[in-house]
């Protein structure tokens, strides 16, 4: 059996390298990231820059960034060579409606999807950070018939564990965003309400011990906003199919949020901001509100310095931050006399007296 696993970015990468040891010698794996496939060749991964390097591929793996629209996907569905009785699985998170573009971009091929090639969507679902492999949490599995969801129990069955299979392809998309954007929306709660609560001095910390002392309720903590690659984009995802009052508050409430914080300390401080990867304890600072705040504070005026566990000093400073350990050199003054801003405590830094009015 020929795997190949479609976009070698984070998810793509994971899987492919998780399926190399399994398929050992039957995979492969492809990105249009020329720079991304070098790195990978010189790592001595069996990768490609070149569709036309793919041949007879029984199993096409689908974990592309998506782009707004689905861009990407059908960019790559484009020039894959696709031979009849193929599985093609979308793992990638979808606007809802895509996998039915997907059957009519094949049907345009002269592919019938079930009969000529086998289609499903197993949207991703990793928890980076929690999870061991790409492949720890159960799936959700769709198709659009009987034939291909067969297809795809043989295939995934022995590598996940657990499938969830379900009769609407539509809702094996609309599983994946709407998980996202409950998390989401549990985050804005958690937002609003640490707000009300520092507004009347209220510690939101003991508040939560008291709320989440009753086992089927989870008030979460709060951080610099809500950022990383996929809550967002997934709430842009469901945003644009199902009109809702309440999801386009709580994209303004997150927004407000992170305002909040960048108003709080206002202009000409010192500022040190602890923590900058896009949430606590992964390294990456991709989509991360922590450094939005960072650009947002220097624009109003302020000068900041960063600190964070994950990373080194070099490794800040060559992401362009001023790193804590430098202020002394700088002769800048130290930052103990400005104001520190904390993930989980944004809204409670120390507050120069003049700010002190309750914004
Ligand atoms: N990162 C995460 O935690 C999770 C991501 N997802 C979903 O998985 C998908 C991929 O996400 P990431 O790996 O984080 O994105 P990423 O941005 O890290 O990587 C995507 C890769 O796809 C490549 N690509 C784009 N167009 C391509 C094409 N036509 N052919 C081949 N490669 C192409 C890019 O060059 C890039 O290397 C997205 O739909 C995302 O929403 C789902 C669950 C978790
Ligand atoms: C735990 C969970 O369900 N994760 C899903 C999610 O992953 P991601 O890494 O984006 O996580 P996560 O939701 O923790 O943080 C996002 C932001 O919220 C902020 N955040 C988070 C928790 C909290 O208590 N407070 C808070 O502000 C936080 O600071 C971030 O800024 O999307 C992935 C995806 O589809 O790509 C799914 O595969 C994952 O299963």
């Amino acid at each position: 059996m020929k795997i190949c696993v479609v976009g070698l970015g984070n998810i793509g990468f994971n899987l492919f390298a998780f399926l190399c040891q399994r398929f050992a010698g039957d995979v492969i794996g492809v990105d249009v990231n020329e720079r991304r496939v070098d790195e990978l060749r010189r790592q001595g991964y069996r990768v490609t820059g070149d569709y036309r390097d793919l041949t007879e591929i029984d199993v096409w793996l689908m974990a592309p960034s998506t782009g707004n629209q689905g861009e990407n996907l059908f960019a790559a569905l484009g020039q894959m060579v696709l031979c009849p009785g193929s599985l093609i699985s979308v793992e990638s998170t979808l606007p809802p409606g895509t996998m039915r573009r997907v059957r009519e971009f094949l049907a345009e091929k002269g592919l019938t999807v079930g009969t000529d090639i086998y289609l499903i969507h197993v949207p991703h679902r990793v928890m980076f950070g929690v999870d061991k492999t790409v492949c720890d949490t159960p799936r959700v599995i769709g198709a659009f018939t009987e034939a291909c969801l067969e297809k795809g129990r043989q295939f995934y069955a022995p590598l996940v564990p657990g499938l969830v299979e379900v009769s609407d392809i539509r809702v094996a998309e609309l599983s994946k965003v709407v998980e996202n954007v409950k998390r989401y929306i549990d985050v804005v709660f958690a937002e609003e309400i640490y707000g009300y609560c520092a507004d009347q001095g209220v510690d939101y910390n003991e508040l939560r011990r008291a709320v989440n002392s009753k086992n089927n309720v989870e008030l979460l903590e709060t951080d610099w906003g809500i950022g990383g690659e996929c809550l967002p984009k997934d709430m842009r995802f469901l945003r644009s199919v199902c009109h809702s009052t309440l999801l386009e508050g709580a994209e303004q409430a997150d927004r407000q949020y992170r305002s909040r914080i960048v108003r709080q300390v206002g202009s000409g401080k010192k500022v040190l901001v602890r923590g900058v990867s896009y949430k606590t304890g992964v390294k990456d600072l991709k989509h991360s509100r922590g450094v939005d705040l960072v650009s947002a504070l220097e624009a109003a005026g302020n000068t900041v310095w960063v600190e964070d566990p994950l990373f080194t000093a070099a490794e800040l400073r060559s992401a362009g931050f001023r790193v804590k350990d430098d202020q002394e050199n700088e002769n800048e003054g130290s930052v103990a006399d400005g104001v520190v801003l904390e993930r989980q405590r944004a809204l409670e830094m120390e507050l120069p007296l003049e700010l002190d009015n309750g914004l």
